[in-house]
């Protein structure tokens, strides 16, 4: 099986959590460190963490933050030999963390990532891929480029939405493409359906081609709608030390499930497994993260 193909956004993250609940408007004391972090780079760092042989396509800039971004994705396991080196600063996400760990706010700056071009990514590599996990850092114009060519060669695509406004780059290809499976919130769900109504937003989102709507809900766990059936995946109750990055590593645990010939159901428990991992870390991507660790939780947690 070819390897899965990641393309999406790489950032280097400085995220910083108050030793007290949060007061807008003034300084806060706490705590602050810095990460590579990217929604795509770390689903990629998680994929590979996860022994599953993956390629990242990514916007590196010609920085030291470039260079970091590059280590660190590489000793994941990732494969960087189609990421691209642009003449820009790297993408960079700043975000505050309360003091239970959840995020006050973030600004993110990824004119990097929404410089990529088609020409950046190779037919032949999307043709040679077992999935194609996409997010929505990319351009509405690359996006839609990379679904078509993932469809055109009957490679099933993960979609992961970033945000409500991010997401709202997804409409040229609702209808238009195929999708596996897409992970949105409630909230990125309505802005992508234009319903604020669950089930007639998966309803919707089923009508215009996608088989799989995982729909997030943070603490209260996650919902998987086929277009025959619906899952629950109960979140694990979780001593929360950084929310960053569950839903990357549950969209990783997710797909590697699904290389491995997991059903559904049983693929998007792994991830939640790695969500639960992922938030009771200090880290955005564990860097101990591996498929037995997941099995290991998977039975205790059971
Ligand atoms: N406070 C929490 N307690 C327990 N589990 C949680 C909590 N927050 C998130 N999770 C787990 O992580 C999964 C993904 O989190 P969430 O639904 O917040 O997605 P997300 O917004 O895409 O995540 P993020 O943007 O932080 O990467 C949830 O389905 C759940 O399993
Ligand atoms: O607009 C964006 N905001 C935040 C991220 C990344 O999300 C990650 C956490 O899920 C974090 O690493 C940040 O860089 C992104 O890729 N795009």
């Amino acid at each position: 099986m070819g390897a899965v193909l990641v393309v999406g956004g790489a950032n280097v993250d400085v995220i910083a959590r108050s030793a007290a609940p949060f007061v807008a408007g003034t300084s806060n004391p706490g705590t602050a460190h810095s990460s590579a972090g990217g929604v795509g780079r770390n689903i990629a760092a998680n994929l590979g963490l996860l022994g599953v042989p993956t390629t990242l396509i990514a916007a590196f800039g010609n920085d030291t933050f470039g260079r970091r971004l590059e280590d660190e994705t590489r000793s994941a396991g990732v494969d960087l030999g189609h990421a691209v080196q642009l003449p820009m600063p790297s993408g960079s996400y700043l975000a505050m963390l309360d003091a239970d760990g959840e995020l006050v706010g973030a600004v993110s700056d990824m004119t990097a990532t929404e410089s990529l071009l088609p020409e950046h990514v190779r037919e032949g590599v999307v043709a040679a891929a077992s999935y194609l996990v996409v997010d929505t850092n990319l351009s509405a114009p690359l996006l839609e480029h990379v679904c078509r060519t993932a469809a055109s060669h009957g490679v099933p695509v993960v979609l992961d939405p970033v945000s409500d406004l991010k997401a709202q780059r997804l409409l040229p290809v609702l209808g238009a493409v195929p999708i596996h499976t897409i992970t949105p919130t409630r909230s990125e769900l309505a802005a992508l359906s234009g319903e604020s109504d669950l089930v007639s937003g998966v309803h919707a989102l089923h009508a215009a081609g996608i088989a799989k709507v995982w729909v997030r809900e943070g603490a209260r766990g996650s919902t998987l709608f086929g277009e025959d059936a619906a899952v629950h995946i109960p979140a694990i109750p979780a001593e929360v030390r950084d929310v960053t990055g569950a839903g990357d590593a549950m969209c990783a645990a997710y797909v590697h499930g699904l290389t491995i010939g997991l059903d559904d159901a049983t693929a998007a428990t792994r991830g939640a497994v790695a969500a639960y991992l992922t938030i009771t870390s200090d880290f955005t991507v564990r860097p101990d993260l591996s498929a037995e660790l997941v099995e290991h939780v998977m039975e205790e947690k059971r």
